[in-house]
């Protein structure tokens, strides 16, 4: 990167749309969660050490085992009062490390604002990634304090090619879905990990598992946690279409050596659907924002009664929407939030749109819920 692109130019952008104005001011960030022992603080190291041009800043709970980048790592600022908490790396990152949790660390370090390009945060301790995600994401209009200054990225969820299976057997939640399976549906890239210790069909059997529990993400396998930083960053999760994977339900002849992505799944109380939504009208894009509605704030499919079946909960939501017009739409949902917004850049043309709802109870009554919304009249 060119020094030159990286001094923020001032523009007036008084004329613009305010959506734009906001995602070009705010700092990207990016939230790593995972399987304990999955490799976090591995990936981490790599970037906090490998030149790779991003100006990082990453917050940690605690420096602690990643101790040795501070050994290693040349040019430990003494940057005044804050030199114990903020490290400068030799790479152009800047580390952070915070007893808080996660708020206050970030209030901290956007006081550098200017000094990074990029926030990547380790939720340590923070099992489910979905609250922080939350409060990052989605009040564009009525952000105050942080949401002002920050837009989420993306979620990245690390797993354990090696214990992952197990980790996700063990994870009983009574009543409730279990952590493991909940920060695999709320990630928006999934690292499987370690695949150096698992056999390759183990490895793609997990990676199955990854698949049917959240269609919507894609899966890096990785040794090391060793990954182009620009694979994870900058994908703009909650901004751009979604990348789903074909639906190859009711394709034939196609040269795989493994089954089909399923198009609707279940674990331990999980769920996820993958529907196809045919090219819209506008009015049933607006028939669908309903539906969406009704699902995620009231729990129930539209014309059921909320008691009369099994708990409908939507974790997380993605979607792309093709109009009869040509215009492209993305929704985006982290739990009972949601938007639905005219997709910034179109990707290509697509002859249908894509819908994926993780959660519980998102069975095949689902699908037919949807599907009856564009067979109506
Ligand atoms: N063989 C092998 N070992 C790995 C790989 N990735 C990480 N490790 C090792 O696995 C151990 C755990 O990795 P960490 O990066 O500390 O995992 P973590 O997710 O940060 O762990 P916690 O923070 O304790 O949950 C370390 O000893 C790593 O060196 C890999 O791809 N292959």
């Amino acid at each position: 990167m060119d020094d030159d692109d990286e001094v923020p130019v001032l523009i007036e952008h008084d004329d613009e749309p305010l959506l734009n104005e906001h995602s070009r001011r705010k700092v990207p960030l990016t939230i790593i969660c995972g399987f304990l022992g999955a490799g976090k603080s591995t990936l981490l190291k790599r970037i906090l050490t490998e030149q790779h041009g991003f100006r990082i800043a990453v917050i940690m709970n605690e420096f602690g085992d990643t101790a040795d980048i501070e050994a290693k790592t040349i040019n430990v600022a003494a940057e005044g009062e804050e030199s114990e908490e903020f490290l400068e790396l030799a790479n152009g990152c800047l580390c952070c490390s915070i007893k808080d949790t996660g708020i206050a660390a970030i209030e901290k370090l956007m006081q550098r604002k200017g000094a990074f390009d990029h926030i990547l945060l380790e939720t340590t301790g923070l099992a489910d990634p979905g609250p922080i995600a939350s409060l990052f994401w989605h009040n564009e209009e009525f952000a105050t304090g942080l949401g002002r200054d920050i837009a989420l990225d993306g979620v990245i969820c690390v797993v354990d090619a090696v214990f992952g299976p197990q980790q996700m057997e063990e994870d009983h939640a009574s009543d409730t879905v279990g952590e493991s399976l909940r920060q695999i549906a709320g990630a928006d890239i999934l690292l499987l990990n370690k695949t150096d210790l698992a056999s390759p069909e183990s490895v793609e059997s997990t990676a199955a598992i990854l698949r049917g529990i959240n269609p919507a993400a894609p899966i890096h396998c990785t040794v090391r946690a060793q990954i182009e930083v620009g694979r994870l960053l900058g994908v703009r999760a909650f901004a751009a279409p979604p990348a789903f994977p074909p639906v190859r339900e009711h394709e034939h002849g196609h040269e795989h050596d493994h089954a089909p992505e399923p198009t609707h799944y279940e674990l331990r109380g999980i769920s996820s659907l993958l529907v196809t939504v045919p090219v819209l009208s506008r009015a049933r894009l607006d028939a669908l924002d309903e539906w969406v509605r009704t699902v995620l704030w009231e729990q129930r499919l539209p014309g059921d009664a909320a008691s009369d079946a099994s708990p409908l909960t939507v974790l997380r939501c993605k979607g792309l929407f093709v109009l009869d017009s040509g215009a492209q739409y993305v929704l985006q949902g982290v739990r009972n939030i949601y938007e639905i917004d005219e997709a910034e850049d179109a990707l290509g043309v697509p002859d249908a749109g894509k819908l994926v709802l993780i959660g519980t109870g998102l069975d095949e009554r689902v699908r037919r819920s949807l599907e009856r919304l564009w067979s109506a009249i």
